[in-house]
């Protein structure tokens, strides 16, 4: 197979989505916290991104100039004609939102590295340079606002823009050397990883849908003792696992930023080959 960047893009996008239990997500047993979508639309929404996902690498492997913020801008342009095209192969529903955005970074930083060296995560941080303050400094109550920015309103949560900026911490520090190291198939590797991600990030899907900050402390513990329990390879966290799917599937929760950061940690899972 022709592995190149945006190739692994997609395959990152296909991995996660078929991978499951995933609670509060879409994977081909389950949807209930997400009615409106299916495994099936997740195959669309994921092929309508090739398109992008390969400009995405054209951007990196192209751009010149030192400020790397430009090359954000560009990717961006790029970004909201991926939005359109998703939304087509949807019938408008928000599949892949999130993972437009935080793929495409990974995507066009990776490939810029390929070219000129450096540090990937380094990357991301000089492209995103001061985005939290440029998207959210002219808010107010008065727009039409997203989940995101409503929370950066309410409790100063800078949600995915803010871990962009931060260059992907969970994902260098924490969840990248986690599936490295992790033991046993692929499901087990991405489901446990799925878990460790779970267990660190503050997220604007869930904090929306449950309509408290309090949910996020929750989560982390479950998730916490989901990995405490040994992991999927262990049958009482396998039992917890479905247990906690189901208390997803009860309160109508999702955890769809942790599905963005677990796309890209199987992303550069598999640029590294530990996948
Ligand atoms: C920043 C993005 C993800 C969305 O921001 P927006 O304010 O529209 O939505 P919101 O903040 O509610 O988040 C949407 C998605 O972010 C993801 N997310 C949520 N929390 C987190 C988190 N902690 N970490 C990472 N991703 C997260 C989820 O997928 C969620 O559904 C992006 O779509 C964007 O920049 N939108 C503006 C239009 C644009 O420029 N589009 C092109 C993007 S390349
Ligand atoms: N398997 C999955 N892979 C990736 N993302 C998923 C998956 N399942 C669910 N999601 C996430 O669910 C998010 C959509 O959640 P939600 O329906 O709450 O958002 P919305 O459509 O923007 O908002 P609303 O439904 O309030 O209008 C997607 O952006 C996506 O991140």
């Amino acid at each position: 197979m022709k592995k190149n960047i945006s190739t692994n893009a997609l395959r990152a996008l296909f991995y996660e989505a078929i991978t499951g239990p995933k609670p509060g997500l879409v994977d081909p047993i389950d949807n209930s916290s997400h009615p409106d979508m299916d495994i099936y639309m997740f195959i669309d929404s994921s092929i309508s991104l090739q398109n992008y996902l390969q400009e995405a690498e054209k951007v990196g492997h192209n751009f010149q100039d030192s400020d790397l913020t430009k090359m954000f801008t560009k990717l961006r342009e790029k970004g909201l004609i991926a939005e359109k095209e998703m939304a087509q192969a949807t019938n408008g529903i928000n599949t892949h939102k999130g993972a437009i955005f935080a793929l495409g970074i990974c995507t066009c930083a990776e490939s810029y590295v390929k070219q000129n060296g450096g540090n990937v995560f380094d990357i991301i941080r000089q492209m995103t340079h001061g985005l939290v303050e440029h998207d959210f400094k002219n808010l107010n109550d008065n727009q039409k606002l997203t989940a995101g920015q409503k929370q950066f309103l309410k409790y100063g949560l800078g949600g995915a823009r803010q871990e962009a900026e931060a260059g992907y911490p969970i994902v260098e520090d924490v969840a990248l050397p986690f599936l490295k190291n992790a033991k046993g198939d692929k499901r087990t590797r991405i489901l446990d990883t799925f878990m460790k991600i779970a267990s660190l990030t503050a997220d604007s899907t869930l904090i929306k849908r449950a309509k408290t900050t309090n949910v996020i402390e929750e989560v982390q513990r479950d998730a916490n003792h989901y990995l405490e329990l040994g992991g999927f390879a262990n049958e009482d966290a396998r039992i917890f696992l479905n247990d906690l799917n189901k208390k997803f599937a009860q309160h109508k929760w999702s955890l769809g930023g942790c599905a963005d950061l677990l796309i890209i940690t199987i992303f550069f899972g598999l640029e590294s080959d530990y996948l």
